[in-house]
Parts: C-alpha cells; sequence; structure tokens
C-alpha cells in the first residue's frame, strides 16, 4: 500500500504523514528538505537558482520512488514527483522566473523519469486557502520561508487545483483542511483516517 500526501507549502503534509504513519504503522517517506543545498539560496533569488532546485528535486524525488518500489512495507510519502514538474517547475516558468530553454529541459528529464514511477493507490491532496497556509508556514518558522510572498503561495495554489482537477493516476481524496486541526484535535484526525479506511479499505474502523 502506497499513500502520498500532496499540497502547498504549510498545507500540514509532513504532519499528517508523520500521524498516519504512526497510527497504520506504515513506512515513513519524507522530503529533502533540512539537507537541500540549494532551498535558500532559491527564496534569496528565485530565477538564479529554480533550474538547479528542481533538478535537485527531481532527482531525490526519483531516489525516493525507487526505495518506496521496494519497500517490503506499506509507505506513507510527503509530496510527490508530480507536484516538482506540475506545480513548482511549471509556476516558476510560467510566472518568468524560469526560461523556457531551461523548463523544456527540466521537462525532458523529468518525462523520462516518470515513466518509471508508479503512482500511490492513493493521493491525498490537503487544500488550504492563503490564510491557513501563511499561519502554519509561520507556526513552523523556517527562516529561509520567511520572505515567501503572498503571491507565490497563490500561483501555487492555483496550479494545485489545475493540476488536482486533472488527475487521473488512481484514488484522490481532497481534504479541505481550513477548519481542522488534525494537531491538537484528535476527532480531525479520526475524520480523515475513517476517510482514508474508506477509500482504501471499503470500511469504517
Ligand atoms: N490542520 C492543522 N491544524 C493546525 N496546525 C497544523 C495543521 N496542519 C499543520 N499544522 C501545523 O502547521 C505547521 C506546518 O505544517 P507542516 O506539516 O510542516 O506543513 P507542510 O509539510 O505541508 O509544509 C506545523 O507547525 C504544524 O504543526
Ligand atoms: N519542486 C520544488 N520547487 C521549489 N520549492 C520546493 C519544491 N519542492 C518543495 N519545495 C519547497 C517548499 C518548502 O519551502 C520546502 C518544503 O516543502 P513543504 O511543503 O513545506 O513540505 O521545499
Amino acid at each position: 500500500m502506497h499513500i502520498a500526501i500532496v499540497g502547498n507549502i504549510g498545507a500540514g503534509k509532513t504532519t499528517l504523514a508523520q500521524k498516519l504513519a504512526q497510527h497504520y504503522k506504515w513506512a515513513l517517506f519524507e522530503e529533502a528538505v533540512d539537507n537541500n543545498p540549494y532551498l535558500k539560496d532559491f527564496y534569496d533569488d528565485m530565477p538564479r537558482w529554480a533550474f538547479h532546485l528542481q533538478v535537485f528535486f527531481l532527482n531525490s524525488r526519483f531516489r525516493q520512488v525507487q526505495q518506496i518500489k521496494h519497500s517490503e512495507k506499506s509507505v506513507v510519502q510527503d509530496r510527490t514527483v508530480y507536484e516538482d514538474a506540475y506545480i513548482f517547475a511549471r509556476n516558476l516558468y510560467q510566472s518568468g522566473m524560469m526560461s523556457e530553454r531551461d523548463f523544456e529541459n527540466y521537462f525532458e528529464l523529468y518525462r523520462s523519469l516518470v515513466s518509471l514511477v508508479t503512482p500511490p493507490d492513493l493521493l491525498i491532496y490537503l487544500k488550504a486557502d492563503l490564510p491557513k497556509l501563511i499561519e502554519q508556514i509561520e507556526k513552523r518558522n523556517r527562516a529561509y520561508e520567511s520572505n515567501i510572498s503572498i503571491q507565490y503561495l497563490r500561483s501555487l495554489n492555483e496550479q494545485y487545483e489545475n493540476w488536482i482537477s486533472h488527475y487521473d493516476l488512481g484514488k484522490l481524496l481532497i481534504i479541505d483542511v481550513n477548519k481542522l486541526d488534525f494537531v491538537a484535535n484528535p476527532e480531525d484526525l479520526g475524520l480523515i483516517i475513517n476517510k482514508i479506511n474508506l477509500e482504501l479499505f471499503g470500511l469504517f474502523r
């Protein structure tokens, strides 16, 4: 079993992924954030570092997908390779922060690699409006994310809405997290787990 959690920056992916991994006793695959050599520089100067960062994420995500494929345990994955291409890289290109030449080069590489990727059994999209994202990014308080613009988050949310409306690689569960607090309220986590059980096993537990 392979569940992937997708959503904008600060939507709560890592927090939910950790809770689900603990609940189901499944392996957790997190994304390369703390050991990322480009992320801080990228936030300081996006056009300068866009291509480098996308290649780094693509490679680390692809390596992770290979590990998931060979994992004997069921898996919860925090963010997918699809988001790198269809959300972040596409947004950088469309907003003029990545050149057409770099985007096409990146996308050809993505196409070659993604043909080897098995989609998750269930994709969970955490949908959050801008105030919720901003509140949670501030709560997390990563120094290099302090200058993320509202426009950047808004554009990413638009990319997510577009991508999710066309997603057809497997089962999809959309969870509106605007009014959920699965950190403080166990009932909110229970609601999400019930929805997952229904999608995956066809039952309430
Ligand atoms: N539904 C929620 N309600 C309240 N706080 C949340 C919720 N989801 C996440 N948080 C908090 O918001 C911050 C960012 O969450 P995180 O899981 O790191 O987001 P992401 O991985 O999507 O970027 C963390 O401090 C986390 O505890
Ligand atoms: N492909 C990506 N391009 C640009 N930035 C990315 C990409 N993947 C992740 N990120 C950034 C967004 C956040 O600042 C950190 C971690 O993501 P999060 O949504 O907080 O888990 O990396």
